[in-house]
């Protein structure tokens, strides 16, 4: 019987393709938050944590030894004994699509979990003047470095997935100084305060998860982007604002292609994601499987964007896309 300070940690290596599946499954059973008890006092949620090894000193991946691993975490307890047995099912069907493994499952002392994967977390170089540092490690940055500070708790958003680096890259090419951005989907807050170490001077960072709303306020707090006198950033939860049409010159939403989708086109909101982007602002549309990316620019199109770029890291793509003026 486990202790009640203890997690069960379900884990799962495999491909970019079988994460994204791995992630969904864990998402739907054991999404959530830990903070929303059921009736019986006992917490569910956490999610997907997805944890990438295998970078050279540049970042890139190496081959044959880069590996994404999904996890979650579950609270013991009988809730936590349905959804594992829920996550483990799952497991199975994906196995019949996807080349996935045996899940690694082990129990965590709450205190352990909280820690765990910040052993693969270091210092990383995106772009060409971008450092992902995590808030425990020590780093002398270089005079042109625009250095993140970043503790993501819960929240996605660690730089260690292709899709956010790629978002990074895109933001550094697009963001002029003075320009406002939107950052639909938060997550750990990484690509707001990317956009202001670029020059954002108006942010807007968006999310529907409340976890990630506290790791970003706690994370532009960590940036010394609070209360400066030339910086405007508003965190809040939900998905794209209402009443700032036309304000944004860049807006980023990394999440997956089929939410883009809706996004786009309204279904997943009351507004639209192209109605706050500027006449001949850009849109970075990332999360999304190469082989949809189709699927996103169409609804793109459908929305009067035209594509200007698309960058592609593994099998992820991110689309620019810039509404005509
Ligand atoms: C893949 S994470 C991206 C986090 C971060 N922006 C990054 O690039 O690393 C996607 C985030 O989008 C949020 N999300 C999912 N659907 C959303 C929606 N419809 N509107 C706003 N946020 C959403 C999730 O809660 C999650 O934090």
């Amino acid at each position: 019987m486990e202790q009640e300070d203890t997690l069960i940690e379900i884990a799962v290596s495999v491909d970019s393709e079988a994460a994204e599946a791995v992630s969904e499954l864990f998402n739907r059973y054991n999404g959530g938050s830990y903070a929303a008890d059921s009736a019986e006092g006992e917490a569910s949620g956490g999610g997907a944590v997805i944890e990438a090894t295998g970078f050279d000193d540049f970042g890139q991946p190496i081959a044959g030894q880069f590996r994404l691993t999904v996890k979650t975490y579950i609270k013991p307890g009988r809730r936590g004994a349905q959804i594992r047995r829920q996550i483990e099912e799952g497991l199975w069907h994906l196995s019949q699509i996807y080349p996935i493994p045996e899940p690694q499952i082990r129990t965590l002392r709450q205190e352990d979990w909280a820690h765990a994967w910040k052993k693969f977390y270091k210092p990383l170089r995106v772009g060409r003047r971008l450092v992902l540092k995590p808030s425990w490690e020590a780093f002398q940055p270089q005079p042109d470095d625009l250095v993140i500070e970043l503790e993501p708790g819960m929240a996605f958003g660690t730089g260690l997935h292709p899709t956010t680096r790629l978002c990074l890259a895109a933001l550094e090419e697009h963001i002029q100084p003075g320009d406002a951005v939107l950052d639909v989907g938060t997550g750990s807050g990484v690509l707001a305060i990317a956009a202001a170490r670029l020059g954002a001077r108006f942010i807007v960072a968006t999310d529907i998860d409340p976890l990630a709303i506290q790791a970003t306020r706690e994370n532009l707090t960590r940036n010394g982007l609070d209360g400066l006198p030339d910086l405007e950033v508003d965190v809040r939860q939900g998905s794209v604002p209402d009443g700032l049409t036309g304000r944004f010159q860049v807006v980023v939403a990394n999440i997956l292609a089929e939410v883009l989708v809706g996004l786009l086109d309204g279904t997943y909101g009351n507004v639209p994601l192209a109605v706050p982007l500027a006449t001949g602002g850009h849109l970075i549309l990332s999360g999304i499987l190469a082989e949809k990316d189709a699927m996103v620019l169409q609804a793109a199109a459908r929305h009067g964007l035209q594509l200007v770029d698309r960058k592609q890291e593994e099998d992820w793509v991110a689309l620019v896309v810039q509404k005509a003026t």
